[in-house]
């Protein structure tokens, strides 16, 4: 294969190389990326937390044991090895995306490898499609080439961008085609796996990483993908993925393998002299085996037995000593050793740590019209959000009807109130819990690609779903203030629309806050329902009066926007009705002759600090969006896969 034919111009692409480079014989430089001497080690934990872990040391694990690679572009390579070898974790140490101890180096075009750098130079293919699943496969593209490509950047070169890496994948047939999910059918898994890698390609990666690509395909699917990825690899790049279990077709097409066992190398090279050497270790590949398979097998731990995995760790002790001496081992060693005396290009570095970002507005007006849009496709959850509390309300009209001036009506207004808490603490937890996670992956996946930071996503969800909470919350106050009948006056309804906003946002800043520190939704589901009843118990005064609450529940209390929110809608009624006695049975002694006599019983201090209230809960609102925010900018990403 005529190597350079395969090259793109590096020269006219970073600059003019360096002096040396005037050497004829090293006129034109192959993009490398060299793994020298690499190992990754990571704390493991000491066990589970009730037998005292945590007090515990963790103890060190080497994952990864003297790693030497070399990577030309132009080539596929793939990483193979039975499960648990390391694969994942050797693309997530190329990437720069670990959090434990490396040693040894990556140098790309003889630069040691910096996040940045590499963010900027790979592209990473994670193995879960992170898709929206409302978006058609063109939007998908079109959404992240905005987000990817620098601001100057016009429509017509989006799109002619968008149409290119949809060629390349093979998806121009579905390209109008809706993503799908779990509920929605879609595109196949194999097209979502094509999907998520055009996604990558957009930035025009020097490198592209992918973690089983093939996983979950059919074999004609896989051989096509992996026949696709070789074509791009032609076009000058570096491609390095793992894959699982390699068909002897697809064995053809890949151009370098890596055998990992147990973290370490046991075979690097050629794929087509995997044969001879594993032969001249004394381990020949039977007739019409596939030689993959047979590798595998060779350098994996056979753990039934004591003796045997004894017996089988020697074997791989051995293979992997037999590789480093072997002559593919000391050719790379050599070949990498050469290759670091060519000189870098000069302006590559300051090129590629420079990201041409798209802007402030062209990022935050994409994420926002990407979440619409995902949500508008799905008339269910746009009525979700718009109609269920309105509904609810509509059910406690049903039951309360309309207030009277009587007593009874006290506890009817009562209830009403504690409904109109209960829908603003519940209904934010419960939306933000079933339509989040799948945004909030999507922005794990591309914060890790460097794409946008945090607060970004963070402001645009708010902005996302403020108009829902509005409209919702003039239904709510349609039906729960006028249609129920409390005091009519359009100011104090004003008031009781702005509590409810005001709890709701709350409400959905403390769920958003818990889910950015805690990724298992499930337990913020239940976390904070408990939380939010709680709240609801000690912090309304429908069940006990503050000053009857037991000391530590009453300061509990003054932290929730609750307490706030009853004692202004309780203070701006009871103000302005009059409460009478009638409809007691005879003898039956009145217990509150007045509105005044309700409120001196149960919230005496609350006409007093109206003001106060309001400054409580607008407090709490702006603290609780300052560490929703806060919380996704100090929280690591998840490394996701
Ligand atoms: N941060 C970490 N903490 C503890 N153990 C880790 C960490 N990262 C990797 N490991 C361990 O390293 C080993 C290799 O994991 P890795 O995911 O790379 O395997 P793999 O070869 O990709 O497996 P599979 O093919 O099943 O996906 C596993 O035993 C894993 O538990």
């Amino acid at each position: 294969m005529e190597t350079t034919a395969l090259l793109r111009d590096p020269v006219a692409y970073y600059g003019a190389p360096g002096p040396v480079m005037l050497n004829a014989a090293m006129n034109v430089q192959v993009p490398r990326l060299n793994i020298v001497n690499l190992s990754y080690t990571v704390k493991t934990k000491p066990g589970a937390w009730y037998t005292g872990a945590c007090f515990k040391s963790a103890p060190e694990r080497k994952v990864l044991k003297n790693i030497d690679m070399s990577l030309n572009s132009g080539e596929v390579t793939a990483i193979i090895g039975n499960s648990g070898c390391g694969k994942t974790t050797l693309l997530d140490v190329i990437a720069c995306r670990v959090d434990g101890r490396v040693t040894g180096n990556i140098y790309f075009k003889n630069y040691v490898c910096s996040k940045t750098l590499m963010q900027s130079c790979t592209s990473y293919v994670i193995q879960a499609d992170r898709l929206l699943p409302h978006l058609t496969i063109r939007e998908t593209l079109r959404y992240t080439a905005y987000l990817n490509l620098p601001g100057y950047a016009t429509d017509n070169s989006i799109n002619s961008k968008v149409d290119t890496v949809i060629h390349q994948m093979g998806l121009t047939r579905v390209a109008d085609s809706l993503v799908g999910g779990a509920v929605n059918r879609g595109i196949s898994g194999g097209e979502k796996r094509r999907v998520s890698i055009a996604i990558q390609l957009l930035k025009d990666p020097d490198i592209l990483l992918l973690d089983e690509p093939t996983t979950g395909l059919d074999s004609f699917t896989a051989k096509y993908l992996v026949k696709s990825l070789r074509e791009l690899a032609r076009s000058g790049k570096i491609v390095l993925m793992t894959i699982h279990q390699p068909r002897s077709d697809i064995f053809k097409l890949i151009d370098q393998t890596a055998i990992l066992s147990q973290g370490e190398m046991a075979y690097f090279g050629r794929s087509d002299e995997i044969v001879s050497h594993f032969t001249r270790l004394n381990f020949p590949c039977p007739v019409y085996a596939n030689p993959l398979d047979v590798y595998i097998d060779v350098c994996s731990v056979d753990r039934k037995t004591r003796e045997r995995e004894q017996n089988t760790k020697l074997r791989i002790n051995d293979l992997v000593q037999g590789y480093r001496e072997s002559p593919q081992h000391e050719a790379m060693v050599a070949s990498m050793t050469d290759s670091q005396k060519i000189p870098k290009y000069i302006n590559f570095q300051n090129k590629a740590s420079r990201r041409n970002s798209p802007g402030v507005y062209r990022t935050f007006s994409t994420i926002l019209s990407r979440m619409n849009k995902n949500l508008f496709r799905d008339p269910g959850n746009v009525l979700t959000r718009a109609i269920s509390a309105p509904i609810n309300m509509l059910f406690v009209f049903m039951y309360l009807g309309r207030l009277d001036l009587d007593q009874r009506s006290i506890q009817n207004r009562s209830g009403l109130f504690f409904q109109t808490m209960l829908f603003s603490q519940m209904l934010p937890l419960i939306l933000t819990v079933f339509l989040y996670p799948p945004l909030r992956d999507l922005c794990y996946r591309e914060r890790r690609d460097g794409l946008y930071s945090s607060w970004y996503f963070g402001i645009a969800y708010h902005v996302h779903a403020f108009p829902f909470h509005i409209i919702s919350g003039l239904m709510v106050c349609a039906v729960g203030y006028w249609g129920i009948g409390l005091y009519s006056d359009f100011g104090y309804s004003c008031q009781y629309f702005v509590i409810h906003i005001l709890l709701i946002l709350i409400s959905e800043n403390i769920t958003q806050f818990l889910m950015a520190l805690v990724y298992d939704y499930h337990l913020v589901n239940i976390f904070t329902s408990m939380l939010f009843t709680l709240s609801l118990s000690i912090s309304t005064g429908f069940f006990r009066t503050f000053k009857d609450l037991p000391a530590p529940l009453r300061w509990l209390s003054y932290t929730s926007a609750v307490k706030y929110g009853t004692e202004i809608i309780t203070v701006n009624e009871y103000t302005n009705i009059n409460i009478t006695c009638d409809g007691l049975k005879p003898g039956v002694p009145c217990r509150y002759p007045s509105s005044q006599a309700f409120l001196d019983q149960n919230y005496p201090d609350a006409v007093d600090e109206l003001q106060q209230n309001y400054g409580c809960i607008f407090g709490i609102y702006a603290g609780s969006l300052i560490l929703c925010l806060l919380a996704y900018k100090l929280k690591k990403v998840p490394n996701l896969n």
